[in-house]
């Protein structure tokens, strides 16, 4: 349960964290098949009941050290109570192009009377063919398909909430996510945000429609500082609309454009690199000296100026008003390092200046932030990495106190 007497508002990465929003892996990771895990965006298939149990743990490592955790899926049932969410969830969940006209009002009929908790889940977990009521006449689309095929595509990619939307002071943004196996996740997060009642008055930064933007590209430097990582999944389109956003909305004052990488083991910009603490990194070794960024400012008259690139430390540092950005050296031999970093060991959750939560399993890196006098509160991850991302991917920060 959220503490409902605070607004959200989020400033930084790693002001103490107060609430934020997770998921609990449900049945729509069952739905992973070696046939269709790749398309779906996980390495493997993960052992379901394990992966719940490892989630537990991590939400029980955020309560234990204060931290209100609000659940998606209890969200999602709750903002569906409403009549017009639920309105909107059926809408979000048909896709006429895929079922064809008589299938789609077949199955809009029947959604329509099921529960606020039954559309939640079919939001979430989708729906099989053979999962579809019956319905009277003959469907072609229906015939043709086989009965384990997807009518409602399942979103397991729910689980990193990190991405689908974020927030930047007193607004949050949703994300406009690129692959296609998790743009309905949009619909999922714009039907909370509107209708549940913690979240109904909160005003938005940035369009859900905009060019393609995910919330693990986007790093809250330092109040009214944003680094945008630009690679595979935010585009530079994505990018420049969203500081065109909070540049009008007052709530940043620069914006740090970072081209990455386009591959799948850096798909974000926390992938590479996460804050430690509010003058500190920690950073995949081969970026520390090549990640760069552009800088973008207001001109004032509603336009943006963009400079650079500049070595990305030394961007960030002046944005940022610092003399230097840290960076903790892990140190890693380059085998180690390139591991490590595939198992979201620079992914990190910071629940306060020098705390954050991470990977058991990435025992080196852990080890030299520990020796750099950072606290690291290990998790187990082996199941909840298969989707690749750790804990900070898992997370929306919704509250953090000022630095
Ligand atoms: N911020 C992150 O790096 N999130 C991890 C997302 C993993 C997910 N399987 C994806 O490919 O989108």
């Amino acid at each position: 349960m959220i503490d409902e007497t605070t607004p959200p508002r989020v400033d930084s990465e790693v002001g103490p964290l107060r609430a934020v929003l997770l998921h609990r892996p449900g049945n729509e990771l069952k739905r992973l098949t070696p046939r269709n895990n790749d398309q779906l965006l996980f390495d493997s298939i993960p052992w379901v009941d394990r992966a719940q149990d490892e989630h537990d743990a991590f939400a029980e490592v955020l309560r234990g050290r204060g931290v209100d955790v609000l659940l998606l899926a209890d969200a999602l049932r709750t903002a569906l109570e409403d009549d017009r969410a639920h309105a909107a969830g059926v809408h979000a969940a048909v896709d006429d192009r895929r079922l064809g006209g008589d299938l789609a009002d077949s199955l809009r009929s029947h959604l329509s009377g099921v529960s606020s908790a039954g559309l939640a889940e079919v939001l979430m977990a989708g729906m099989t063919f053979e999962e579809l009521p019956s319905a009277e006449g003959a469907s072609l689309v229906r015939m043709m398909n086989h009965p384990h095929d997807f009518a409602v595509d399942p979103l397991p990619n729910l689980l990193f909430t990190r991405d689908s939307s974020v927030w930047i002071a007193d607004r949050v943004a949703i994300s406009s996510l690129t692959m296609p196996a998790r743009r309905r996740e949009t619909a999922v997060l714009d039907l909370i945000y509107a209708y549940h009642p913690q979240f109904r008055h909160a005003a938005r930064a940035y369009g859900a429609h905009s060019a393609p933007i995910e919330g693990g590209d986007v790093m809250l430097l330092a109040p009214g500082v944003l680094a945008i990582g630009v690679g595979e999944r935010t585009t530079a389109a994505g990018a420049e609309s969203l500081a065109r956003s909070v540049f009008a909305d007052g709530i940043a004052h620069t914006v740090l454009a970072v081209p990455i990488e386009q591959s799948r083991a850096t798909m974000h910009l926390d992938t590479v690199c996460t804050m430690v603490d509010a003058d500190a990194v920690v950073m995949y070794p081969l970026a520390r000296d090549s990640l760069t960024a552009f800088t973008l400012r207001p001109t004032g008259d509603g336009g943006v100026k963009v400079a650079g690139p500049a070595p990305f430390l030394v961007a960030a540092a002046e944005a940022m008003e610092i003399d230097r950005l840290r960076v903790i050296d892990t140190g890693l031999d380059p085998v180690t390092a390139e591991r490590e970093q595939w198992d979201d060991g620079n992914n990190t959750l910071a629940l306060a200046p020098g705390v954050v939560v991470g990977y058991e399993r990435n025992v080196e890196t852990n080890e030299r932030l520990e020796a750099a006098g950072i606290e690291v509160l290990p998790i187990a991850g082996s199941e909840l990495g298969s989707g690749r991302g750790g804990p900070r991917c898992m997370s929306c920060p919704v509250r953090r106190d000022p630095l």
